[in-house]
């Protein structure tokens, strides 16, 4: 399952990204969940990270999309540079509007609405020429065909797998150039997993759209990425090119707490 194949290699990284520098986040204003994660993510680049349940991914992803005042999260310490570009504290639609989309984890859908209402409510960012949305709309559906399928059934009608490819789709109609991922493969078949990571991969590869995917399954995402961090209670405990830290037998002992 955790076989890529081979036309699938993600495009070079040509210059950094994204630069977090030493970040600690707080919620309410006690309860530390990172106390200093540092990383960067290369333009086209996909990026793991790892790490054991409330090591600290998702509020990683909050801090940089900008999301982690919604959950009385304050990062009170470090930088966060996109294209050399201070963005620390910049609203959650600012940063979408310079390219960062976060699909959160649980695929937040909306439910009564149909597939293909869901997928519009990402074009509302750069406000397409009806030709125009068309066009994105069909690239979309040419990604997921799924999605073409089930475009007028109700989003929560569609199986697990549907649903996180709908919350991809409808990221991409925002034409990011970064996608934070949270937890895809969370509660779907292999696969499923499988098939959406090969989406992943092409679309970084055909749009040359970075990925940051937080996952649990550490093998699933070191066989996408090119390089990962893996978090330990807040901190980046390990870090290098995902062929190497996948060749490390203690990896899952070690950090990810699933080892004998
Ligand atoms: N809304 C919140 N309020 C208070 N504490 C929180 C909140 N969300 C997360 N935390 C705490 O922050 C720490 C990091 O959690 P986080 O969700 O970022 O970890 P994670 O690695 O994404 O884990 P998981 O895989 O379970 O989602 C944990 O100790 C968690 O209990």
């Amino acid at each position: 399952m955790t076989t890529r194949s081979t036309s699938a290699a993600p495009v070079a990284d040509q210059g950094t990204l994204l630069e977090v520098s030493n970040i600690e986040v707080v919620y309410g204003g006690a309860i530390l969940a990172v106390a200093d994660v540092s990383l960067t993510i290369g333009n086209g680049e996909i990026v793991a990270l790892l790490g054991a349940n409330g090591a600290g991914k998702s509020t990683v992803l909050k801090a940089i999309s900008g999301l982690a005042s919604a959950d009385r999260a304050k990062v009170r310490r470090g930088h966060i540079r996109l294209g050399g570009e201070d963005i620390l504290g910049l609203a959650a639609n600012k940063l979408a509007a310079r390219g960062i989309v976060h699909v959160m984890e649980g695929r937040h859908v909306f439910p009564h609405l149909t597939v293909k209402e869901n997928l519009l409510t990402g074009a509302f960012l750069h406000r397409p020429s009806r030709k125009e949305l068309k066009r994105q709309l069909d690239d979309v559906y040419a990604w997921f065909p799924r999605l073409r399928d089930k475009q007028s059934t109700q989003a929560g009608l569609t199986s697990g797998g549907e649903q996180q490819m709908l919350a991809i789709g409808r990221a991409f109609l925002t034409q990011p150039r970064l996608v934070l991922l949270d937890e895809p493969s969370m509660g779907l078949a292999p696969r499923i997993v499988q098939e959406i990571f090969e989406i992943i991969v092409r679309l970084n590869r055909e749009k040359g759209t970075a990925f940051l995917l937080a996952e649990q399954n550490a093998a699933l995402s070191l066989a996408y990425a090119r390089r990962a961090y893996v978090l330990d209670t807040g901190r980046v405990a390990l870090e290098g090119p995902a062929a190497d830290l996948a060749a490390r037998d203690d990896l899952h002992r070690i950090y990810l707490g699933d080892g004998p």
